[in-house]
């Protein structure tokens, strides 16, 4: 691995690195979106050309397919594919219970139709991303462009008299401009600074007409794999109420992404 990566970049790569231990010849894997789950799509890449790796990807953002397709990982869209074994993606923030908020970087519409569309969902992460209460991180909402305004004042008032500490939301922009999703939506990031009922918010957001989806995921992820940036990693399921620790070596090679044993 390259010695120039900082430490919170070798973490995120180890997690990536760990949770290729779950793909398996044959599935159709889910691809998420961020800097963590790019360092998992390379790793899959690699797979797929030194091992003869045999799986299709369905990325989650017009991003990971860009990088599926440059490390040579087939890819197929969620309508052709259908359903999937397995989705491993990065998040913003999980609880104790691997309940999430993600789409910091904009993708998790795709990312939530995706993970729900997946046998298992497994999340990929450094340790700064886990809190005891969801909600520090602003909350991402989906929205519709047309009426974006009436929607942002809907939803502040929907949150009166709900289990969150904040209220104020912003409209996420993109230099002058608001930031457009892959789906052409607008992102509110709602800072709530502490979420007590992930699910009952979860469940009044999406009723507000023009709310496409909020980021949200309430019991969708199966396992947290976290990294450290020492090597050692983490294995969280919340299935079996399992934790097992492990830890990946370095072995100095010419390639970036070959020169990893555990
Ligand atoms: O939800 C996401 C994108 O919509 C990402 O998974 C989340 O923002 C984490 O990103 P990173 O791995 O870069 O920290």
């Amino acid at each position: 691995m390259s010695s120039d990566l900082s430490p919170i970049d070798r973490a995120k790569f180890f997690a990536a690195r760990r949770a290729t231990d779950y793909v398996e010849n044959g599935m159709r894997v889910g691809l998420g979106t961020g800097s963590t789950a790019a360092w998992l799509v390379k790793c899959l890449g690699e797979m797929v050309r030194d091992d003869g790796l045999n799986i299709v990807g369905v990325p989650t953002s017009l991003q990971t397919a860009t990088l599926a397709r440059d490390v040579g990982i087939t890819i197929l869209s969620l309508d052709e594919a259908r359903w999937l074994d397995l989705t491993i993606d990065g998040a913003d923030e999980y609880d104790g219970n691997l309940n999430l908020i993600k789409g910091g970087g904009g993708a998790l519409l795709q990312e939530k139709i995706v993970a729900t569309a997946s046998e298992r969902m497994i999340v990929i992460a450094d340790a700064s991303k886990q809190v005891d209460t969801l909600g520090a991180f602003p909350l991402p909402v989906e929205v519709i462009p047309f009426g974006w305004q009436t929607t942002k004042t809907l939803v502040e008032e929907m949150l009166i008299g709900l289990d969150v500490m904040g209220r104020q939301s912003t409209l996420r922009m993109n230099g002058s401009q608001p930031f457009v999703t892959d789906e052409g939506n607008y992102i509110l990031d709602l800072n709530l600074r502490r979420i007590g009922n992930a699910q009952q918010l979860s469940l009044v957001l999406n009723q507000a007409p023009g709310v496409v989806e909020n980021g949200l995921f309430v019991d969708i992820c199966d396992a947290v794999v976290i990294g450290y940036s020492n090597g050692k990693v983490e294995v969280r399921d919340i299935n079996d109420g399992t934790t097992e620790t492990g830890h990946i070596e370095i072995v100095e090679k010419d390639n970036l992404f070959s020169d990893i044993s555990e």
